[in-house]
């Protein structure tokens, strides 16, 4: 199984990325005993100025064939940490691999957020490409918390 979080726009050293680097470094540990992999982060730009299509395109080509793809998206469903959790482990289960994909400052292009096997949404709310990419990586540990039965999560 592979977790690939495919993502528009190269984060530069800076506070979002010791947050990201330090949830997934605690996602690997957690995992390990649970058998889920490091998460993979792919970073795609599209320097020719083409869009949502152009950064689909990319976004695309960093899918492994056949994941489950799940666009991080405002419109989309508001699901729970326990539910984010059981898909998690499923695709474990299942040995299938998992794709988060998360949009530039135009979001993810339709035709691509259509593709996606699910739409999840952190609130209605718009927030920064690079602070979505935090929160999914806090939601990834909290996954494995969950999974491993720890304390972290509480309801
Ligand atoms: C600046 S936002 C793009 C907003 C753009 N107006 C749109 O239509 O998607 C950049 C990316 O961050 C992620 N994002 C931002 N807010 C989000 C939210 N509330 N829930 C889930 N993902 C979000 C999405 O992947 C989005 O494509």
């Amino acid at each position: 199984m592979r977790i690939v979080i495919a993502a528009v726009g190269k984060l530069r050293r800076g506070a979002e990325l010791t947050l990201i680097e330090d949830y997934l470094d605690r996602f690997a540990k957690a995992g390990r005993s649970l058998g889920l992999p490091k998460v993979e982060v792919v970073e795609v730009e599209d320097r020719r100025g083409g869009g949502m299509e152009a950064e689909a395109d990319l976004l695309s080509r960093a899918i492994p064939t056949g994941a489950l793809v799940i666009a991080l998206d405002e419109r989309g469903d508001q699901i729970t940490s326990p539910d984010v959790t059981h898909r998690i482990a499923c695709a474990r289960d299942g040995a299938r691999d998992l794709c988060f994909i998360i949009g530039g400052a135009d979001g993810i292009a339709p035709s691509l957020r259509e593709r996606a096997d699910l739409r999840i949404s952190f609130g209605r709310m718009v927030w920064p490409h690079m602070l979505a990419r935090v929160m999914l990586a806090e939601q990834l540990y909290r996954a494995a918390t969950i999974l491993a039965g720890g304390p972290y999560h509480r309801e």
